[in-house]
């Protein structure tokens, strides 16, 4: 698992371990740093570096790690962008070899190649002060960016971008990492994140992310006694005689396999419907029978909100989605996942899509505590909230995934997992894993239908299982 802990849990961990000391943890912190930045540059005798320095220590860890830099051979610049610096860094940094400049051109001729970003860290506020905004714009626009703990200018607890940042390529940070490593819009400008450990003893995480061991340790296997009754029977309500593929798509996601068996009827019940799911999935069953849990919503149109009152009468776990959403408006007698995209999830809310957008992490909170319900906010880095709890942030796929009919491929992967006994949270949270591990197997790099990422579902499923 990944875990992401708030600055105040950091801190407080950095407080309760005195035998550590803040000297040690930053030494630590800057080797970290200094080889990533190593690693990134392929060497470090010759290359061309130079720190944004700040006041604080995110500038000492800068410092140190630049002359860590200094004594392999780099030649490094130091621009002090603060009232005050770290002076005990400055020291080791100046006898290292290390230069003390002001912005403009690299000390020793040619452009820089990579630039660190020692500007604010953990203690910063959002935004840039002037003289960070010349620094960054006194750089070589070729140089790679190398935040040091978060990209300066954003807030490392939220996932908000508020003011000007560094957009990062990689950013190093120690310990642990921190919310705006994984949720959006934040993550996107933290480029590749890189973790180094500093031996910090931290408390459970309120952020995570599944990790393929943690998705291979919940996926349910059938042991040898298994029929497909004991694998649990899922129930899709999806696709009507306007959006009859919705339906086909929401099966295919449904009948990868996780659970022993797909019973199907369109939200319409309309006849040509569900030949054409038939059709496309003879294994599917179109009769009345039990189910584990219904998923309802998928291409469902007007027809949605009576199919999901239907479902809700079965008194099992549903999973709704697209036009059945609407119907939700308070808490349901049923345990539930919830799977909307930005837009759908401001209707629900009555707030504008922008808000979702800029704040994704309050609004899939917001939204699960107030419908008591596991929230799936659909995007890059798709959000799973739990109600007044954990959330998961998925980190799979590729934007080749946003294509019409992913989601129904979730929603029907998802009523698997919960059908196969799985809880809401981890079934949710698994299905985006897979769901996008499916996406980019299916792409390698090209365009892809939501039918191919639904058929690369069973691949996906075989790394994991084979990983473990
Ligand atoms: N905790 C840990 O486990 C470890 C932490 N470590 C490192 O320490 C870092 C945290 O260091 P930190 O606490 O000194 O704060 P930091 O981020 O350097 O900046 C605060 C200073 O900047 C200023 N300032 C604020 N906002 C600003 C802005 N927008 N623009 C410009 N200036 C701004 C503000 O000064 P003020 O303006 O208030 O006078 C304040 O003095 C952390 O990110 C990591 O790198 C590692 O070494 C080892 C383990
Ligand atoms: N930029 C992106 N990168 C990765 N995945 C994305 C991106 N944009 C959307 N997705 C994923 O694509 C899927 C789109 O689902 P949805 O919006 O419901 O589409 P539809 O309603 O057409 O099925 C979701 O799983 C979402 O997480
Ligand atoms: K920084």
């Amino acid at each position: 698992m990944r875990h992401a802990h708030t600055v105040a849990q950091v801190r407080a961990a950095e407080q309760a371990s005195p035998d550590l000391g803040p000297g040690l943890l930053m030494q630590r912190a800057a080797r970290g740093l200094a080889q990533a930045v190593i690693d990134l540059l392929g060497g470090a005798y010759g290359r061309r570096v130079v720190l944004l320095v700040g006041s604080g220590d995110n500038g000492g860890d800068a410092l140190y790690a630049g002359a860590v830099l200094a004594r392999r051979g780099a030649l490094v610049d130091a621009w002090l962008l603060g009232a005050r610096v770290h002076e005990a860094a400055l020291t080791t940094f100046r006898g290292a070899g290390g230069r003390v400049g002001t912005p403009g051109p690299a000390t020793r001729g040619a452009a820089h190649d990579l630039v660190v970003d020692g500007i604010v860290g953990i203690g910063g506020r959002p935004g840039l002060a002037p003289e960070a905004i010349a620094a960054l714009e006194a750089v070589s626009r070729d140089a790679l960016v190398v935040a040091v703990d978060v990209p300066s200018g954003l807030d490392a607890d939220t996932g908000r971008i508020t003011a000007p940042h560094v957009e990062a390529d990689v950013t190093v940070t120690f310990g642990s990492h921190k919310v705006a490593h994984l949720v959006d819009p934040a993550a996107a400008a933290c480029g590749v994140v890189h973790l180094v450990g500093i031996g910090l003893d931290l408390p459970p995480a309120p952020v995570e992310a599944l990790q393929a061991a943690d998705v291979a340790a919940l996926l349910p296997v059938p042991d040898r006694h298994a029929h497909k009754y004991t694998r649990g029977v899922v129930g899709v309500r999806a696709g009507s005689s306007a959006y009859p593929g919705a339906g086909q798509l929401c099966v295919a996601g449904a009948a990868s396999g996780l659970a022993g068996m797909v019973r199907y009827r369109p939200v319409d019940d309309d006849r040509e419907t569900a030949r054409s799911v038939l059709a496309a999935h003879p294994e599917v069953v179109t009769g009345e029978g039990r189910v584990q849990a219904w998923v309802v919503g998928s291409g469902g149109g007007a027809e949605a909100a009576r199919a999901l009152g239907e479902a809700l009468n079965a008194r099992v776990p549903v999973v709704i989605d697209a036009d059945a959403l609407a119907a939700v408006e308070r808490p349901l007698p049923v345990p539930a996942v919830l799977t909307p995209h930005a837009g759908e999830l401001a209707a629900m809310l009555g707030i504008s899509r922008e808000e979702v957008e800029d704040d994704q992490l309050a609004a899939a909170r917001r939204a699960a505590d107030r419908f008591d319900a596991v929230v799936v906010l659909k995007g890059r880095r798709t959000l799973v909230a739990e109600p007044v709890g954990r959330v998961r942030v998925n980190t799979t796929g590729t934007p080749w995934l946003a294509t019409a009919g992913a989601g129904d491929v979730l929603a029907g992967l998802t009523g698997s997992l919960v059908a196969a006994g799985l809880s809401p949270f981890d079934a949710a949270s698994a299905a985006c894993w897979l769901h996008g591990a499916a996406a980019s197997l299916a792409s390698a790099g090209a365009p892809i239908t939501a039918r191919a990422v639904a058929a690369a579902l069973p691949e996906a499923v075989r790394r994991v299982l084979d990983a473990r």
